[in-house]
């Protein structure tokens, strides 16, 4: 059979590293060196040269995106459509193992995973219903407390409590909290893991089959797995399973997440690969390149990489300092058209920044001139409150007992059911070790609630009975849209918002039952027993907003950095870099975070192909305060030769004195003023332009947005 098609693609370390004989593997190499290439490469020589079933293999990727577009590339290697493959997140394979085993380890058939949104109210409950203090206890950092420990492994049995009364109390929320998940077949995040780990670690008869089944495990990113996770793959691997490892020490990202940079060196240790370095890069240019290179130049404590490239110098890279934030989303818009009208398509560009609440400036100037564009990451949709509305009815359809959904939608639409009625639910749940659904059923029957309250809880339990019944079984679109018609939830959000919200909202619900209906669910999933409702509920779990990614269309990118890892495009651009947003402020508090933080910069810099653009803005409103920041220290990392600094298009006022103090202008407004509009209320002002009644100002208003006014004509009053 000719197999030259798998390696004549590939230099020589690359095929050094596809074609290696028995024994572990560690792809140790920089960004862009063809490290995903030569994953989805050996994936197609195992199958195709050493005969290895699909079923015989395991592969990790970090996004459900990617395993999407590596079983697309395996299947085009290979001109067949590799079933039976199992390629996924960690997290999405553990979902899948443990809904075969789901008894085994104690779940419930039903069970569902807990997003992080669901975690916290979760635990935010169970601190009420604990009577604890919420300021001593913030359910925001229990929740980092409990994933925590999990990550590492941890029950709160494990917890060495040094007799500190607040520890046990953090330990007892711990323990509430799991205890509740227990009843309930919830399960969060690193619960998925922990639990699978358990199952293997516990079962011999499982571990042997998996082990068995599974002898060749290749790891995308290793550079950012968990203790858990690196736990999992030593399971897996066994004594006699190969390992085929790739990652990057410059790139690991999710520290603050738990990731351990370390697995690297301890994979070397554990396992003593073949270790392949490559070293040459194929998507940047050589300018790009150097820069990124520079900058991690940086960090201490790096494993070491030279990376070149054969490829052209390539342009300067562009720096672009915009006096406010609404000017750098002027000039990264206009920069996008110039590259479309050039021929370039939007899909080839993509704007990457540091936080997610940086979207939505460009966002309103990408409408605003029509360029259709996506939002990787952020509110993704499935996390969208109309959707996850919309899912809580389909959730119970599948599982009465799911708490969270029980309280979400309780009430959604309103029907009479006030928080009372519901803490006298809970309350019944409690004392009874009964799922909300359960206890609200027993109170209407045994006359515990008022008239009122009883015929409104009768009516929800009814509600769902008759989804239950009607569309318990039938296809999973018609299932969602018949919970949307029935619970009239289009009705309810046009009741009360404004007419756009409420519109924006039912598209997103039709767009959701489009969602369902063109749901395929995996081959893998079937296999393994899995109901088509409960792939797609975990799929909404785990991959919230990747799914639009799959509905490819021609429309700029617009990702965090963090998302952006793997990626590449022709044109990117790097918006806000300024100091305490890029570097983010936190990373001043931890020692190490300042490192990652270039780590991420060096993510960002290197997904570029062909050029690349920063930006940082003088001013910007940040929890409704302008901030006046510094240039990112990133920035001063780039030899000046490398940059051409562009300046801005049209003529402003003052941007030089914008730097600490207040530069004073137009009747005794400054930049950074609060004031106050007859009409549009409460905003600051962030430009000021010419002089006197005639000066044009800018205002950022807390509700009516970004506003240019004439000054003479705005009746501003100044507000402190
Ligand atoms: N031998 C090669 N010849 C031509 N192009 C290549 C070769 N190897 C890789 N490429 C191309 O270079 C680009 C980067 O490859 P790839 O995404 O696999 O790199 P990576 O090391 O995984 O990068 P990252 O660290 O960002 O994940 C891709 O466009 C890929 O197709
Ligand atoms: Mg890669």
């Amino acid at each position: 059979m000719d197999v030259s098609h798998l390696l004549d693609q590939l230099n020589d370390a690359q095929r050094e590293a596809v074609t290696a004989d028995e024994g572990h593997v560690l792809v140790l190499a920089g960004a862009g060196s063809g490290k995903t290439r030569v994953l989805v490469h050996r994936i197609a020589w195992l199958i195709q040269v050493h005969h290895v079933s699909p079923m015989g293999l395991l592969a990790v990727t970090f996004t459900n995106k990617a395993a999407g577009e590596m079983r697309h590339r395996v299947g085009k290697l290979l001109n067949l459509r590799p079933d039976g493959l199992w390629i996924g997140t960690f997290h999405g394979i553990c979902h899948r193992m443990l809904r075969m085993h789901a008894a085994e380890v104690g779940l419930p058939e039903t069970f569902q995973i807990l997003d992080s949104d669901d975690q916290y109210r979760l635990i935010r409950r169970v601190i009420r219903d604990m009577e604890l203090d919420e300021g001593e206890f913030p359910a925001r950092q229990m929740q980092g407390f409990i994933n925590h420990h999990k990550e590492e492994g941890r029950r709160p049995g494990d917890i060495e409590c040094f007799d500190h009364a607040f520890q046990a109390r953090q330990l007892a929320i711990y323990q509430h909290y799991q205890d509740y998940c227990e009843r309930s077949g919830l399960i969060d995040f690193a619960e998925l893991l922990l639990r699978t780990l358990e199952l293997l670690r516990d079962s011999d008869a499982r571990r042997a089959h998996y082990q068995d089944r599974f002898g060749h495990i290749l790891i995308d990113e290793f550079q950012d797995t968990n203790t858990l996770q690196y736990a999992l793959v030593r399971l897996l691997a066994g004594s006699k399973n190969q390992l085929f490892v790739v990652g990057d020490d410059d790139q690991s990202i999710y520290g603050w997440r738990g990731a351990k940079v370390e697995n690297v060196v301890h994979f070397d240790r554990d396992f003593s690969p073949k270790v392949v370095r490559l070293e040459q890069n194929y998507r940047s240019t050589a300018t790009i390149l150097e820069a990124a290179n520079r900058v991690i130049d940086h960090n201490a404590e790096r494993m070491g990489k030279n990376l070149w490239t054969e490829g052209e110098k390539g342009e300067a890279l562009k720096l672009f300092t915009a006096f406010n934030a609404e000017e750098e989303a002027e000039f990264v818009i206009a920069r996008i058209q110039d590259w479309m009208e050039q021929g370039g398509r939007a899909s080839e560009t993509a704007i990457l920044y540091r936080s997610n609440a940086q979207s939505r400036l460009f966002e309103q100037v990408l409408l605003r001139e029509e360029i259709p564009y996506r939002v990787y990451g952020g509110l993704r949709f499935f996390e969208r409150a109309e959707v996850k509305d919309a899912m809580a009815y389909l959730r119970l359809v599948h599982n009465p007992h799911d708490d969270p959904a029980f309280e979400r939608v309780i009430n959604l639409p309103a029907r009479g059911i006030g928080e009372r009625t519901v803490a006298l639910i809970r309350d019944h749940a409690r004392r009874q070790g009964q799922s909300l659904f359960e206890a609200a059923r027993s109170l209407c029957e045994s006359g515990g609630f008022t008239a009122r309250a009883g015929n409104a809880v009768a009516g929800f339990l009814a509600l769902i009975g008759e989804l239950t019944d009607e569309y318990g079984q039938a296809g999973l679109g018609e299932a969602m849209q018949a919970a949307i018609d029935r619970a009239e939830l289009a009705d309810w959000y046009r009741s009360r918002e404004p007419a756009d919200r409420a519109e924006a909202r039912e598209e997103n619900l039709a767009e959701l039952v489009r969602a369902a209906e063109s749901f395929t669910q995996p081959f893998e999933d079937e296999q393994a027993g899995l109901s088509p409702t409960a792939s797609f509920l975990a799929q909404a779990a785990l991959e919230a907003g990747e799914h639009q990614g799959e509905r490819w269309q021609d429309c700029v990118q617009l990702m965090t950095l963090h998302s952006a890892k793997g990626l590449e495009f022709p044109l990117v651009f790097m918006a806000g870099m300024e100091e305490g947003l890029f570097p983010h402020q936190k990373s001043a508090e931890e020692p190490g975070r300042l490192a990652e933080e270039r780590r991420l910069c060096y993510v960002g810099m290197t997904r570029a192909m062909q050029q690349l653009v920063l930006s940082h803005a003088e001013s910007r409103m940040i929890h409704g305060q302008t901030n006046f920041s510094r240039p990112s220290r990133f920035l001063s990392e780039i030899p000046a030769e490398l940059v051409e600094e562009l300046r801005p298009g049209r003529p402003r006022v003052a941007p030089a004195q914008s730097h600490g103090g207040a530069p004073q202008d137009a009747e005794g407004l400054s930049l950074g003023t609060t004031v106050r509009h007859p009409r549009f209320g409460l905003g600051t002002v962030v430009t000021i332009e010419g002089q006197g009644a005639n000066a044009r100002i800018q205002i950022n208003f807390e509700s009516a947005g970004s506003k240019w006014l004439v000054l003479g004509y705005a009746s501003l009053e100044r507000v402190g």
